[in-house]
């Protein structure tokens, strides 16, 4: 196995550092120097072989364009989004930097806090490329096991759609509207999400697994998640600068809301769960989407 490193050391890319740390050293850098294990400067980590990056998804294009350079490395993305200036996909974001060959993206069930534990789970390695799968599932420690699936866009687009649910049921959670309100919401955002990665070439069975309804009913169910910690707020009238001021984290179901609201808008797609979250989002009163989402 070559060197490793972790490019970003917010919650999630310390995580994953401790996580690789078990097997052999892993290096991990961010921007601003932080006191870690194996902390890195950026040069150094991206001379190693292999790479895992989690920074937000609305900085990426920005960074890659001045801090990237490719030197053949296997690149393992760790974020979840899709870019809410112009839609894209975070695939097609690093298509310009990176060949598919060389490149893969997380997926599934997993909150970085369980994982700094060491507390078991499941992920998905999705990649064009099996052999990017089968070279970084070796520095997976014992506690994650690791699945392959080809479906890029299905892991993505689920990982990305899910915040924006995980932000609808924390509305509904705040508003207290009740379990079965949740669980209907949580089950009718499924079937959305799924409607919305066909359009894309997503297959089904990721919406069902790990991707998909796994990393859903996670999110969605849990004040652990910083976007439904986001709707809980949006419930309350809170204003959503505040929100995002209190959190100090990305949340990144707000701009994925309006990405998926641009996306739907132009391909005529219904989403009607994620819509209402963009107009939440943007100052509509939560009981008047209530009324809406019950009326359509
Ligand atoms: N926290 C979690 O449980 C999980 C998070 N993710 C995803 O991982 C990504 C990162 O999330 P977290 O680490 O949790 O967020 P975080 O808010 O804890 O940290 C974000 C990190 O990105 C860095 N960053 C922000 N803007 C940057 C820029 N322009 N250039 C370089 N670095 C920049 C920040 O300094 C910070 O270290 C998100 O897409 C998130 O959805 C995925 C799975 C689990
Ligand atoms: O993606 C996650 C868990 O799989 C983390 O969700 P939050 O960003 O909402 O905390």
């Amino acid at each position: 196995m070559g060197k490793i490193a972790v490019i970003g050391a917010g919650k999630w890319g310390q995580a994953l550092h401790f996580a690789l740390s078990q097997k052999q050293e892993c290096f991990i850098t961010s921007r601003t120097k932080k006191d870690i294990r194996n902390f890195v400067d950026l040069e150094f980590a991206l001379n190693c072989e292999y790479l895992v990056i989690a920074i937000p998804t609305q900085e990426i294009k920005n960074w890659l364009k001045e801090n990237f350079i490719f030197k053949e490395q296997k690149i393992l993305v760790a974020s979840k989004g899709i870019e809410a200036t112009t839609g894209e996909f975070l695939n097609e974001i690093y298509s310009s930097f990176v060949p598919n060959e060389n490149i893969g993206f997380i997926s599934g069930p997993s909150f970085a806090a369980e994982v700094i534990k060491g507390l078991p789970c499941a992920l998905v390695i999705n990649s064009t490329s099996k052999k990017i799968y089968e070279e970084f599932s070796k520095f997976f420690p014992t506690f994650i096991k690791p699945y392959y699936s080809s479906d890029v866009i299905g892991a993505e687009i689920a990982g990305a759609y899910k915040n924006v649910l995980a932000i609808a049921s924390g509305i509904c959670e705040g508003l207290n509207l009740g379990k079965n309100a949740q669980a209907s919401l949580i089950a009718r955002g499924l079937v959305e999400m799924q409607r919305f990665g066909k359009n894309f070439g997503a297959k089904k069975s990721s919406f069902l697994g790990l991707s998909g309804a796994g990393d859903l009913f996670l999110t969605a169910n849990s004040t652990m998640s910083r976007n439904f910690r986001v709707g809980l707020g949006l419930a309350t009238n809170k204003k959503l600068n505040t929100i995002l001021d209190e959190l100090g984290e990305v949340a990144e179901g707000v701009k994925t809301a309006d990405a998926i609201f641009k996306l739907s808008k132009e391909y005529k797609i219904y989403t009607p769960i994620a819509n209402e979250v963009k107009l939440i989002l943007d100052g509509k009163n939560p009981q008047d989407s209530l009324k809406d989402l019950l009326k359509n």
